[in-house]
């Protein structure tokens, strides 16, 4: 490069620093650009954080739950992120065998500090949530220990548990099959009685029966709570868990009769590759009796059938548990993807320079506002509904533990509609952040592209969030149908006021009529009440039932949509009517729940017009109204999302840094990347010199 080429390079560079005041010593160093480190320090958002019209420790607070909540979180957030040993920035450049190697080693490393710094389950979690890998240990905590928990007998739960939780055994729950996934019922793994030896007989009958999917089968479990269909005197009697062994506890092979591996590399890079997936086939395992979860059904030693008190809806109790814990993550990855487009948002400027003064912060576009701050709003909604389903799901279990099974209808309901409805809307939440972010959104050293494909597979596992939302329409419609005689209760209380909501209009009369959470929670009653009637109204044209559900599915995934919707907004508003300490707290948390209700009113208007409750002039004036408050909540972006404290380790994003320092990093990134180790590029040689050094007479393109 000339000096010319290096006087455009440092002229074009320093105008790209022009707004963050930097003294930059740049010089000549082979092809790039030497940044003198004396940047560093520097807060370059500072003037942002002096815009914020709250107390911003306080409401880290409230994020957080409580002080003891925020201090844990905050504790195991800076052990994670000085810790080397958890480094994440290579993942996406691993190829899958380094990769799974460096996750086992991470996950190693996760469970020594469990141990020797005698780490309770709540900080446990936290460690995981900012170790942020998907692990094998994910699943063997998070699901095969709660099925045994959930669907053990308490003999049962004496012998396994205790190996579990000290990891002497590696557990994984393997249900989903290469033909069925969502149709537990289709299962075709079979479990046969065989009386003579007092055992169960576990077989893959067909390549569809293969379990596919499984996280932690793949490398690492050496046992699964596989879910297979019973078969006892030669009569199939429904599907059930049971605990099979898998590999040696010795060298780790498979036992005999076990055909076991990884099913492959998945979407993007990094990502959920570090799960090690997995495809199990079973030829005649041999397992003992009492390794059947016995706690719904029992099979006795003469192989006789017998049913507890337990509903048999308890085999799929662990999906229950695991959904609300995904309900509970979606905010954080939203919230993740959102801290960081709002911070780069902030430092980002593009035209408006006028007289070659400073030009626009990008987040000083309405556009960009009416794109950014919903999706900050609805962190803090699925924030909140996430732990009010916390809640929700410890009473639920306290119930079942004392055998009342009244609530788990609603229970599961609600986890599986909210899971839908908060996982979908935050992966396209985190694409949304990416375009956000403009070009450099696209890069990994975002942070975006692995948030993504990381978080995506949430709208598919742990039920597919259709197939999720049918089930809540199933819940409604029964609701609906019992109106007569049964009063609601819970989250469908407000159906017994039916009559009112079909019957009121909306009263607002002026921008200022939607700042008032009783006419909010109204209208959003009255859609869903309305939406979930007409449906109930259609399905009754219907002689058959199960053939007026299909037809009417897509209907009936709106007003799914739209009850679970309501549920976010009203528990955001009770939020609210608690105590919220802290100078401005509580108002700029009412900005946003505004902010998220009117936002959910626009954009879904169609259903609100079409069910008669709003007119168009008042939904125009909640349009008004929420341009007012994107006006409110400006000054207080970059303070609402410090207040997640994430440390930086944690966002893995240069674009998403706290001190804003964006530019010089992502310079200084670049040139790590292995490619630019060299200046000639490996296969220079064999395959670009001979095109450029090719004489071709004639080129026909
Ligand atoms: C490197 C890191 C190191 C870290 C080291 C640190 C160590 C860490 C230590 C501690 C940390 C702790 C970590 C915890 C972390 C937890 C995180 C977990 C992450 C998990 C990741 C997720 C992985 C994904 C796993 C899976 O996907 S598992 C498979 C899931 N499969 C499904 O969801 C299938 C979906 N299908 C169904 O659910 C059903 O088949 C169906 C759709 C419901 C239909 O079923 P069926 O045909 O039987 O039904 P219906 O006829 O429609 O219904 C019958 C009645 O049953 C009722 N029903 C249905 N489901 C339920 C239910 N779940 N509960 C209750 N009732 C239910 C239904 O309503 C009907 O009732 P009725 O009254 O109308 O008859
Ligand atoms: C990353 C990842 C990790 C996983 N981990 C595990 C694990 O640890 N253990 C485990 O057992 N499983 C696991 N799974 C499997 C997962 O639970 C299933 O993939 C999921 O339940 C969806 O089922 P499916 O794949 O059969 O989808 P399908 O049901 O085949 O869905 C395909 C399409 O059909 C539609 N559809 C299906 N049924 C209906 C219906 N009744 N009405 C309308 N539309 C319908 C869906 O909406 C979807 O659009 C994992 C999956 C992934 C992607």
């Amino acid at each position: 490069m000339g000096l010319s080429g290096i006087s455009l390079l440092t002229t074009t560079y320093s105008l790209i620093l022009q707004h963050q005041s930097l003294l930059l010593c740049l010089r000549a160093k082979g092809f790039g650009l030497d940044l003198k480190k004396d940047m560093e320090g520097v807060d370059y958002l500072s003037d942002e954080r002096k815009k914020a019209q709250f107390d911003v420790e306080a409401m880290k607070i409230a994020w957080a739950g409580s002080l003891e909540a925020f201090q844990l979180s905050d504790r195991m957030a800076k052990l994670v992120a000085n810790d080397p040993a958890f480094e994440k920035f290579t993942r996406p450049m691993l190829g899958r065998k380094e990769l799974i190697k460096n996750t086992l080693r991470k996950a190693a490393h996760g469970w020594k500090l469990i141990v020797d710094l005698r780490l309770t389950e709540e900080e446990a979690k936290w460690l995981r949530l900012y170790i942020d890998e998907p692990a094998y240990t994910d699943l063997h905590w998070g699901m095969f220990i709660p099925a045994i928990e959930g669907q053990g007998t308490e003999e049962q739960k004496k012998k396994w548990l205790p190996l579990a939780k000290k990891m002497q055994i590696i557990g994984c729950y393997a249900q989903t099959e290469l033909g069925h996934g969502s149709n537990v019922q289709g299962l075709e793994t079979t479990a046969t009685f065989d009386p003579q030896t007092d055992e169960f007989i576990m077989h893959s009958p067909t390549l569809t029966s293969s379990k596919w999917w499984p996280g932690g089968l793949g490398k690492a479990s050496t046992h699964a709570v596989v879910y297979a269909r019973l078969i006892v005197g030669g009569e199939f009697h429904g599907v059930h868990g049971f605990i099979v062994q898998l590999r040696s506890l010795d060298d780790h092979s498979p036992l005999p009769g076990v055909t076991v591996g990884d099913i492959g590399m998945k979407f993007g890079n990094g990502a959920y590759n570090t799960m090690d997936n997995g495809v199990l086939r079973f030829d005649h395992v041999r397992i003992p009796r009492d390794q059947m979860l016995m706690r719904v059904s029992q099979v006795t030693r003469e192989g006789k059938i017998m049913q507890s008190d337990v509903p048999r809806q308890l085999i799929y109790g662990t999906m229950v548990y695991v959904r609300q814990t995904i309900v509970a993550d979606a905010s954080k990855a939203l919230s993740r993807a959102v801290c960081i487009a709002t911070r780069y948002s902030a430092i980002r400027r593009q035209f408006g320079s006028r007289n070659g003064g400073p030009e626009t912060q990008v987040i000083d576009y309405k556009t960009q506002q009416s794109r950014l701050f919903p999706l900050l709003a609805s962190a803090y909604a699925f924030r909140f509904v996430g732990e009010w389903l916390k809640w929700l799901y410890t009473d639920v279990k306290e119930r079942l533990a004392a055998n009342d099974f009244s609530t788990l209808p609603e229970a599961h309901a609600c986890t599986a509609g909210l899971k839908s409805l908060t996982t979908s809307f935050t992966a396209d939440g985190i694409e949304e952040c990416r375009k956000l972010c403009g070009g450099h959104g696209y890069l990994v050293s975002s942070g975006l592209p692995e948030l993504f494909a990381v978080y995506i597979p949430a709208c598919t596992y742990e039920g597919d969030n259709v197939v999720l939302l049918l089930q809540v329409a199933r819940f409604l419609v029964k609701t609906v149908s019992e109106l007569g005689y049964k009063k609601p209760v819970g989250t469908t209380a407000y159906m017994g006021r039916v009559a009112s909501l079909m019957q009121n209009n909306c009263a607002v009369q002026t921008a200022e009529g939607w700042l008032n959470p009783g006419a909010v929670v109204e209208a959003f009653e009255s859609r869903a009440a309305r939406m979930a009637v007409r449906c109930g109204q259609q399905l009754a044209k219907y002689e058959n039932p199960e053939e007026g559900f299909a037809e009417l599915s897509a209907d009936l995934v709106e007003a799914s949509i739209a009850h679970c919707q309501l549920i976010v907004v009203s528990k955001f508003i009770e939020k609210l009517q608690q105590d919220i300490p802290g100078k401005g707290v509580k108002q700029t948390l009412e900005v946003l729940c505004y902010v998220y209700a009117l936002f959910l009113l626009h954009k879904h208007q169609g259903d609100f017009l079409a069910t008669g409750y709003l007119t168009p002039k008042q939904a125009s004036l909640a349009n008004d109204q929420l341009r007012t408050l994107y006006s409110k909540v400006r000054p207080n972006a970059i303070t609402l999302v410090d207040s997640f404290n994430y440390t930086d380790h944690y966002l893995g994003s240069i674009l998403g840094r706290y001190d804003g320092n964006v530019y010089p990093k992502l310079y200084e990134a670049a040139w790590k990347d292995p490619l630019n180790d060299s200046d000639v590029v490996d296969g220079f040689y064999e395959y670009v010199q001979p095109i450029l050094k090719q004489k071709l007479r004639t080129a026909k393109l």
